[in-house]
Parts: structure tokens; sequence; C-alpha cells
């Protein structure tokens, strides 16, 4: 899988995909990041990147032409990859979404706005707009790294041989179940006792019940297509 970051500021990438999953991910070869400064793709000697909006109005907006430079810069070679433009007004991301990009996607490009945002004539060269939030950042370059993160960690090998818990738990629809380790007690604060049972069936039991729980809680929006069993359980905690 290759990413290639369309930015006015690579080292928020660069620095980030040093570390962690992503950076053994990296290291193994598993996932390549080329960040490109949309600087060098300008045609001034200022390398001038943003102007006052046509219609008035606060704040500058990102010109057209260092993004289709650096968007034809990269298509020269011809190979396919899906374009994201990264901003509030997009589709949302999910871990479906996540996964889907993983699977469908060899190449992504990921297209950074700041600014009041860029010219809207450059989604006529995009695939998809995505949002990872209803908020507004300072630019796209943290979704661009949420979105990274969460692809990455999906492609086989890169978590080692398995998925985690939180990956399960949310391919499943639900949220995590509560995690423990030592000490057993902490200033009063025990481990639920099933825990420390080792009777595993048990134990999947009460995860799915806490998951179930949370999710209820926090994300009733999740709780959807539940098969018999999980609808059993959900009627037991209302
Ligand atoms: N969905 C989160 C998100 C993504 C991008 C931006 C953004 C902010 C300023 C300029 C260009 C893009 N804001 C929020």
């Amino acid at each position: 899988m290759k990413f290639e970051v369309l930015t006015i500021f690579p080292e928020i990438i660069e620095c980030y995909i040093k570390h962690g999953v992503l950076g053994k991910a990296l290291n193994k070869g598993i996932v390549e990041v080329k960040v490109y400064n949309l600087r060098d793709f300008t045609s001034d000697k200022h390398k001038k990147v943003d102007d006052y909006p046509y219609g008035g109005g606060a704040g500058m907006v990102m010109q057209i032409e260092p993004f289709y430079n650096a968007i034809m810069h990269l298509k020269a070679d011809e190979k396919p990859r899906k374009l994201v433009l990264l901003s509030p007004q997009g589709r949302k991301f999910t871990q479906k979404l996540a996964q889907k990009f993983m699977e469908e996607s060899k190449a992504m490009v990921l297209i950074c706005g700041r600014y009041e945002g860029i010219d809207e004539r450059v989604k006529a060269f995009v695939d998809e707009e995505v949002s990872i939030g209803d908020y507004v950042l300072s630019g796209g370059e943290l979704a661009a790294l949420v979105i990274i993160d969460s692809v990455v960690r999906l492609i086989p090998g890169a978590l080692g041989d398995e998925l985690s818990a939180v990956e399960d738990s949310f391919m499943k629809g639900f949220l995590d179940y509560p995690h423990y380790t030592r000490p057993e007690d902490f200033k009063g604060m025990k481990v639920p006792e099933v825990l420390l049972s080792g009777d595993h069936k048990k134990i999947a039991l009460w995860r799915k019940r806490q998951a179930l729980k949370n999710t209820l809680k926090n994300r009733p929006d999740l709780l959807k297509n539940l098969s018999p069993e999980d609808m059993r359980i959900l009627k037991e905690l209302c």
C-alpha cells in the first residue's frame, strides 16, 4: 500500500509516521508514504499557495495550480491511485471505509488543505472527499494521518498476525470491551473476578455484554442488525 500526501506542512506527516505500528509497517515495507510539499509545485519565487477569496469574506483560499501540478506529476507514472480530499464536507470516514480503502486501493493520494479551504475546482481531479468528523481543523493533515493509521492497521501483517480487539469490535459494529492488566488491585480498584477465572467462555460472554453495554450507552446508533444472541444479551441489559 502506498500513500502520497500533498501538504504545505510535510513535517507534520513525516514526524508522525516514524512511530509505532506505522513506523514498523514502513520498516517492513508493508506500506510506503511519500510526502509532497505543495510549495514545490508553485511557479512564483515566493512559492505562493493561497490568495484572497473571490466574492470576499474572511481568510485565504488555497489556489488550484499547486494541487493541479502535483496531481499531474503523480499521474505521470500512469499507475492507478485513489485521490482523496480531506475536508469537513466529505463523506464520513468509518472503520468500514478504512477496510474498503485497504481492500480496493493499492495507492492513495491524500490531499490536505489549509487556510479557509481550497479552490473548489480541485475537486474535479479527486475521486473522494472524506471527513473524519464534524469539526473544523486547521488543515487536512491530521485527517490524513487518521486515514493512514487506520488503513495500515488493517493490512495483513501490519499488526503482527492478528487484528487487535479494537479493530475486531469496530468491524463487528460495536464499541470495545474494557481492558485490564496488572496489578490486580490498584488502591482498592479491583480487576473484575471473571477475568481472573480462566473460564474463557464466561470471559467471552462478559466481554460481549460489556461491549454491548458500552455501545448502548455511548453509541446506540451502532446497534443495528444484531444477531439473535446479541439481541438477547442487549434485552437483559435494558
Ligand atoms: N474532517 C476533518 C477536517 C478535514 C479537513 C479540514 C480542513 C480545515 C482547513 C482547511 C482545509 C481542510 N478540517 C476538518
